[in-house]
């Protein structure tokens, strides 16, 4: 099949790379032009600018949007939704909030553009590994658009099938999922990402609670100098709690145990926010994914106005004094 794709960062780069590789042919663009001149090549058109790109495409189209979320996404939607007809199809595959894809999809449909939301996982190593599709918008056109899904999400692999599965869409086993209209797919992506931030923050906590277990707070004879690095390669072979993040985190900590490259103020691209928003929409109590978000917030300043409060009224009520 032929596919648009607009934004050639660390996501759009590699699914053009993946899918020209499966046989499907793409013109790209990007608001720079030395990363599309790079990419051009084997199956790989370069577009100057948005009409151009689209005027490159053979009809009915399909054009994949891969931008940060928020303004940038929505200008080019917009400008899309003039560029394109009745029959074309937009995929937004970044990580743009819900709301915004059922908004866009029904503003899209009073031109007769299908918009379907994908959420797209894998991050830098989809290209070799495959990217996990959550698919959102009309099925139809979802299940036109099978060729695309299919070749860039990551196929059974060696995971062994799940038993019971056996009269179910086989599709599902292969990496992508249709789950919904407007909007299912991202809100689906976007409960994903406030998990990984609840599982990175688990395995965060653990490995401090080991690594202070050799400091002067804890009696001698109880005092660990324990090799985080190991510890996680173990824990990656047959424990309960292997997974890809505990291997990327024995990667980072094998590299550099101290991980000194990294100054631990961490940030967040909106997904957390919204799954707690969405938890509180339907008063659900979300424990973990909160506090893994808070903590995420309070790495960016110990200094915090919230802090200080607390040493002053300790101070006024009982005399205590910070350490300096
Ligand atoms: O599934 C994935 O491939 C990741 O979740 C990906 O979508 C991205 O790395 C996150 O957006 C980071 O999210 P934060 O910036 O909020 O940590």
């Amino acid at each position: 099949m032929q596919l648009g794709m607009i934004g050639l960062g660390r996501m759009g780069g590699n699914i053009v790379r993946r899918l020209t590789r499966a046989g499907h042919e793409c013109v790209v663009f990007d608001q720079n032009p030395a990363t599309v001149k790079s990419l051009v090549g084997d199956r790989i058109h370069g577009g100057s600018n948005l009409p151009d790109l689209v005027k490159r495409l053979a009809k009915p189209r399909t054009v994949w949007v891969m931008l940060p979320a928020g303004e940038i996404t929505e200008q080019t939607v917009n400008e899309l939704g003039s560029l394109l007809e009745k029959g074309d199809t937009i995929i937004d595959g970044g990580n743009a909030f819900f709301h915004d894809d059922v908004r866009r999809a029904r503003a899209m449909k009073d031109k007769g553009i299908h918009y379907i939301d994908c959420g797209t996982s894998g991050g830098v190593w989809g290209l070799e590994r495959g990217y996990c599709l959550m698919i959102g918008g009309e099925k139809e056109v979802v299940d036109r658009l099978d060729p695309i899904f299919g070749a860039l999400a990551p196929g059974t692999g060696s995971i062994e099938r799940t038993p019971g599965r056996e009269k179910r869409d086989p599709r599902v086993e292969r990496g992508y999922l249709y789950c919904g209209p407007s909007g299912a797919g991202r809100f689906v992506k976007m409960v994903h990402n406030g998990i990984e931030y609840g599982i990175m923050q688990a395995y965060a906590e653990g490995f401090e609670i080991m690594q202070k277990a050799a400091s002067k707070e804890v009696p001698a004879e109880r005092r660990y100098q324990l090799d985080l690095a190991d510890i996680a390669e173990v824990w990656r072979r047959g424990s309960v709690i292997s997974s890809w993040l505990l291997d990327l985190t024995a990667m980072s900590l094998a590299q550099d145990p101290t991980l000194a490259n990294f100054s631990g103020v961490v940030e967040d691209s909106g997904e957390g926010r919204w799954t707690v928003n969405a938890a509180v929409e339907e008063a659900v109590p979300a424990d973990v994914l909160s506090a893994a978000l808070y903590a995420r917030f309070r790495s960016r300043d110990p200094h915090a106005t919230a802090n200080k409060l607390l040493s002053a009224m300790r101070h006024a009520f009982g005399g205590h004094i910070e350490p300096k």
